[in-house]
Parts: C-alpha cells; structure tokens; sequence
C-alpha cells in the first residue's frame, strides 16, 4: 500500500472518491519507473487501436516536467510513428528553443520518433505558430489543428495531461479571467493572459479549450508527489471553473477522466 492510499485510508493502490456524483479513480504506482511503463503503454494503445480503426492516430501531451518520462518511454513502443500526429495541449508563448518551451522538450524527448527531413516519423504540431502576435498565435494554431481534421474539430484518440501544484491543468489556473469562457467556448485554442500579481501564469500562454480537450477518446491525468495528491483532493470539493478549474473540468467531462499518481 503506498502512503498515498494509506493517507486516504485505501486499502489498495487505486484511491476512489466522489466528487459531485462523479467517481473519482488514481491508479498509484510505488514510483515513476513503474508508472511511466504503464502510461506509455496505455498511449501505445490507443495509437495503434485508432491506426487500425481509422488508419491513423491524432493525440494531444502536455508539457512541464512529469511527462517527459512518459515520452521517453514511448519512443520505444512498435508503432508505425508515420501515422501519428502529436499536438500539443498548451504551451507558453515563448521560441521553442528557450528553456520554458514545451515544444521544446517534447521535441528533445521525442526526437527519435519524430518526422524530420530525412525521417518518416510522427508529426509534431506545436501551438506556436506565430511568436510575435500571441492572438494571432493562437488562430493560427486553430487552424492547424483544425487542418488535421478538414476544417472541423479533430477528435484526439489520447489527451496526456498534466496538473501542477497549484492544480492548474493545460494552462487553465485558478482566477484567471480565462476561465469565464474556456469551458464553454467554440474556439479550440484560446490565448491566456499571464496574472498581475505575480502567480502563475508568469508567461502569456497558449492552451486548448476544454472542449477541444473533451473531445478525446480517452484522457489521462499523470501527477507524482504527495502534494498534487493532497491539492487534487481538495480540489474537487468545488466545481466552479474559476476557483477550482480542475474540479470542474472533472465534473463536466463527458468521459471518465482516468488519473495516473507516482510517489
Ligand atoms: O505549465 C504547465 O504545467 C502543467 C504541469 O506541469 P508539471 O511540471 O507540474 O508536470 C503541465 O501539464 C502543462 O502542460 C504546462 O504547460
């Protein structure tokens, strides 16, 4: 039994609870090693499920610092990466080769798999598309995703999701004004406005709508360390969109948002 599930007074190493009438289920794992391995294979999956279903795969990862095991696990998978694309669920809106890049360190973890000019590989569609004009960036990365999908909204066979400490998800954070309308809105990508008063989000940001990320086949929430535990806990003990943006993506998701823990 992991600390986790002993602090919650679970029995084994799925923690359960309601939140809203919604269940809500982490599968804990003793350490990233092992959830990694799982995650990976999960993505792999439903790649190859989609490939075989519709002779490709469209999905979308976060970014931060807790996915990049994950990536780095599944360049490994058998997959025919030339039927995959890859986008992204939000990014900062900062050149992709600075450090704070999510493109960038998707890039960096998944090179080896990735389509370059010389290489049949997965495609990368990263939301910046236009480093000067952070509106303009994100019509731009609209119309990209919507591309995939001619002209209409792509539906992903896999959202990875990541959540902070301050539980934001994507780069939906608490009070941010962002919030009146990303649950609810047409637009597939919306740009977010850094906080004044010196919290998160520091940077201006570029994230997918809520719908957009909805309308994914299966969705994933990996999070590691006690903390985000405890704060996802509390946070689903309120469903408004701007006090407590995760408890309300679970609440209104319209499919069973799974979550992936590691000590
Ligand atoms: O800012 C971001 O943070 C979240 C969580 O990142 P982590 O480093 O705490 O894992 C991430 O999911 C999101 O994509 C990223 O832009």
């Amino acid at each position: 039994m992991t600390e986790a599930a002993h602090k919650l007074n679970v029995s084994e190493d799925v923690l359960t609870w309601n939140a809203h009438g919604k269940t809500v289920t982490v599968h804990c794992f003793a350490n990233t090693q092992r959830a990694g391995t799982y995650i990976a294979d999960a993505i792999a999956d439903s790649l190859r499920q989609a490939i075989d279903a519709r002779t490709k795969a469209v999905w979308i990862g976060c970014g931060g610092t807790t996915p990049k095991p994950i990536y780095q696990h599944l360049i490994h998978a058998e997959l025919d990466w030339s039927k995959v694309t890859l986008a992204q669920v939000d990014e900062r809106v900062v050149p992709v080769d600075e450090a704070a890049s999510n493109t960038r360190m998707m890039r960096e973890a998944l090179a080896p798999v990735l389509a370059d000019k010389d290489h049949t590989g997965m495609k990368f569609l990263t939301l910046i598309q236009d480093i000067d004009d952070q509106a303009a960036c994100a019509e731009k990365a609209e119309k990209a995703l919507r591309d995939l999908n001619g002209g209409e909204a792509p539906r992903f066979d896999f959202a990875l999701m990541g959540m902070g400490p301050d539980t934001h998800y994507a780069s939906i954070f608490p009070h941010n004004p962002i919030n009146a309308e990303v649950y609810t809105t047409e637009r597939l990508v919306l740009p977010v406005q850094p906080h004044t008063d010196g919290s998160e989000p520091k940077l201006p940001r570029i994230t997918l709508s809520v719908p957009a990320i909805n309308n994914s086949r299966r969705i994933l929430f990996y999070i590691t360390g006690q903390a985000k535990l405890d704060a996802l806990k509390s946070a689903t003990e309120d469903t408004d969109p701007y006090t407590s943006p995760i408890g309300a993506f679970i609440a209104q998701c319209p499919t069973d948002v799974e979550f992936v823990w590691a000590s």
